[in-house]
């Protein structure tokens, strides 16, 4: 059914009907957070079909990911009913359609094949062998963030492309440094291999586009309408790119939020949107700040944060939910000891949510919160444990009374290796739960591996086991040995490891020195009476050679996986004391490691603050907001701190009607006392609800030091409930003002969190 007319300004606010009907010339919407900006862009787009008449393969829309262009797609279809939309499509896809119709003026071959991030680093493991690279020179994620830098200057791609490609070797040959020869033996495999990688998609169509006069018109022609969303975090080969495609019409519509810029580590800068006006005269300025995601409560505490950061032009959202019912809301528990240790708040939490009697021998406070204006307030919760941290989430998310769908709940965090805590609590409480773009904890590789070299020693005829294992790390055991091996298994009647004992010595099988170790190892393991599960975990990665293998590779990822499995080990002991033994860790895990189907929607959803982009959630826990992790160790510039405190704006800003907040307590690897993120210290103590205050509470800074100050003498502003008003006084000292109400006709002392919005001055009353 074609869109009616009259819809546009039913759906629409006023801003955002101004931002979709203004079609002509350039403009730039500053959009804060939850205020309509995907919406208004797939308006918009439907405007120029429906209002307009555009043809779809005149109007180009990019999107800053699949997910997004999934979901633009997906609400223009809304729209406008099943059209082909070929042009509503993210960068990198957007040239690689341009690439498949004009490579050839590059003379590179026109079935590429696009490689990922996984991909390339298989590119770049055997040039890693042939140099004898080891994890102690670089690893693989520095030689990759190197040559994604190196492309950040395109001019070697004629040099990909030239007709002679040993072009490339010389200048592999002839590099100055280690990592510029990995760069140019990468370039050469990528070419020998016709595989092009992201940044090649942008870096190609970029220079046809600077150098083919002809195929840029032909594209320029092409899009009348051009509209690109998240323009906060383009970085200069994407714009330079929209700027070339945009040219010839001028009908350029810009998108962004500068609070949300999280992209500046790749390359984004801010700066393309902020000054957009400048770049492009006659750009008309819109702005949208009537927020309707999120309640109240949650915004203002989210704008605290963010008023730390320089002001971008900032406007206070304003916020437009009033269907929020508290009474479905999660009751929060409340956890007042002072001696709490990380087993104790486990069983605490239990006893508060099932509304049980405490033990007699703790001696602590803990109830249930069910005040609703404490409830609406974002919690800061203080865990002793990154254990106790899942507890509390679990806990919680069983508690929301109107949960009929899990996926209204998301927890997100800094950092992915922090999922696996929460999942292993998913898993015991039966939450259906889904990770985002990412293998869950118990599926990735290295962990299988390592469990399965714990299942071959406790259970050597374990077969499934030993066929994962034994050629990992590389043994001489490959598919051809490991078919005879098997047709002598079913000879004698043995499983694969008993055979290979036996046989061991048979000229057919022709085993290695490696296998005969490897063989002698798991049979010394499985004889010695068993030590507990974190002794036999170092015995298998040092025996085994497998953890010197990822070193080898540099691969630091799957070697931080091995640091989680190393605390899983030493957490089961801690939980199960003397008792606990290989048999049972091995069970443990198994269970933790059992598939939910992946398809139903019903699944707590975990992701990484980088994926949350975009999304809203009825109910978001924020994990690990401890100083190190967020605001990352990596990060201590000021711009980078600065974007730390953007990253958690946008998680926080992903939240509807519930808001928690969560820090663990605990030592880290290094020895260090774990400590509560510098970002809470920057909360206001009136605006948050702290739970488990004895980690918590320290930090905190008077409300008063944090309260901000909004407004100045002689300001006209509005209330909710006194009306029109003037700024009388403004007292910093106290965090107070005095304003003058005319339905009063009275002056009134309100704090500086007052609910107040600045009127125009030029404003009537
Ligand atoms: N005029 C409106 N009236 C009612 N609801 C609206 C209006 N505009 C937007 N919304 C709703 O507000 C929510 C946020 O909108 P949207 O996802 O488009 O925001 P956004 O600006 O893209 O957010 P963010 O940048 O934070 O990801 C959505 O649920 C959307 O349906």
């Amino acid at each position: 059914m074609p869109l009616k007319l009259a819809r546009f300004k039913e759906d629409l606010n006023e801003e955002q009907y101004k931002a979709v009907c203004t079609t002509e010339g350039y403009l730039r919407v500053l959009a804060g957070a939850g205020t309509g900006k995907t919406k208004t862009l797939a308006y918009r787009y439907a405007y120029l079909l429906t209002a307009l008449g555009m043809s779809p393969k005149a109007v180009l829309c990019v999107t800053f990911s699949n997910k997004a262009s999934r979901e633009m797609r997906c609400r223009i279809n809304k729209l406008c009913g099943d059209i082909a939309l070929p042009y509503v499509t993210t960068f990198h896809a957007f040239c690689c359609d341009l690439l498949r119709e004009d490579i050839h003026a590059l003379s590179f071959v026109k079935n590429f094949t696009v490689i990922d991030v996984s991909d390339v680093k298989e590119v770049l493991k055997p040039i890693f062998k042939s140099l004898g690279i080891t994890g102690k020179d670089f690893t693989l994620k520095d030689a990759w963030e190197y040559i994604d830098w190196k492309k950040g200057d395109i001019s070697y791609v004629p040099v990909m492309c030239a007709y002679d490609s040993n072009n490339i070797l010389e200048a592999a040959a002839n590099a100055s440094n280690l990592k510029e020869q990995v760069f140019w033996q990468y370039i050469y495999q990528c070419r020998t291999a016709c595989f092009l990688d992201f940044d090649d998609l942008i870096a190609f169509a970029l220079t046809i586009l600077r150098t083919r006069k002809d195929i840029k018109e032909k594209w320029q022609s092409r899009f009348e309408y051009i509209e690109v969303d998240e323009f906060q975090d383009i970085d200069a080969l994407q714009y330079e790119l929209i700027s070339i495609l945009s040219g010839k019409h001028k009908n350029l519509f810009i998108v962004g939020d500068p609070d949300q810029t999280i992209y500046s580590f790749r390359g984004a800068n801010v700066k393309y949107f902020t000054d957009f006006a400048e770049k492009f005269p006659g750009t008309v300025t819109i702005n949208l700040f009537k927020n309707y995601r999120s309640q109240a409560y949650i915004l203002d505490c989210a704008y605290t944060l963010i008023s730390n950061n320089d002001d971008p032009g900032r406007k206070k959202l304003q916020a437009m939910r009033k269907d929020i019912d508290m009474d479905a809301m999660a009751a929060i528990a409340e956890i007042k000891n002072n001696e709490e240790d990380d087993l104790k708040t486990a069983d605490l939490l239990k006893a508060a949510f099932n509304k049980q009697l405490l033990p007699n021998d703790y001696p602590v406070e803990f109830k249930i919160v069910e005040d609703n204006k404490k409830t609406m307030l974002p919690v800061i919760a203080g865990c002793p444990s990154v254990q106790s941290q899942a507890e509390f989430v679990v806990r919680e998310i069983l508690n929301i009374k109107d949960i009929n769908r899990h996926s209204s709940v998301a927890v997100l965090y800094r950092s992915k290796h922090l999922s696996q805590s929460i999942e292993q609590a998913l898993i015991k409480y039966n939450i259906p739960y889904r990770v985002y773009a990412d293998v869950r904890f118990m599926e990735r590789k290295e962990i299988k591996d390592v469990v399965s070299y714990l299942r071959l020693i406790f259970n050597p005829d374990d077969d499934a086991a030993f066929v994962r294992i034994i050629n990992v790390p590389r043994r001489g055991f490959g598919i051809t040995r490991l078919s005879r091996l098997k047709n002598l298994a079913s000879q004698d009647n043995h499983s694969l490891f008993r055979t290979l004992v036996h046989r061991l010595d048979d000229r057919d099988l022709n085993v290695t020195a490696a296998v005969k170790e490897f063989v002698e190892n798991i049979i010394l393991l499985n004889e010695k009476s068993p030590a507990g599960p974190s002794a036999e975990l170092e015995k298998v990665l040092n025996l085994f050679k497998y953890e010197v293998m990822l070193k080898k590779e540099g691969d630091n990822d799957r070697l931080e996986s091995l640091a989680t499995l190393r605390f899983l080990a030493r957490d089961f002991e801690n939980k199960m004391g003397e008792r606990s033994n290989i048999a049972d860790f091995l069970t443990h895990l198994a269970l933790s490691s059992s598939k939910d189907d992946d398809n139903n929607e019903n699944q707590v959803e975990l992701m990484t603050v980088h994926n949350s982009k975009g999304l809203e959630f009825d109910y978001v826990f924020v994990v690990g907001v401890n100083e190190g992790i967020f605001p990352s160790s990596k990060s201590s510039s000021l711009q980078e701190l600065q974007e730390e405190r953007r990253l958690l704006y946008v998680a926080m800003t992903r939240a509807q009607k519930q808001l928690f907040i969560c820090m663990f307590g605990g030592t880290a690897y290094s020895g260090e006392e774990l400590k509560v993120s510098r970002f809470i210290e920057e909360f206001r103590e009136d605006e948050i609800f702290v739970t488990g205050k004895k980690l918590i509470k320290p930090y905190l800074n008077s409300a008063v030091k944090h309260v901000l100050k909004h407004f100045s003498i002689g300001d006209k502003v509005t209330n909710p409930v006194l009306g029109y008003g003037k700024i009388e006084e403004v007292n910093e000292k106290s965090g107070e003002y005095l304003v003058y109400f005319k339905s009063i006709n009275k002056s009134r002392t309100l704090s500086f969190s007052a609910p107040l919005e600045l009127i125009d001055a030029n404003d009537d009353d």
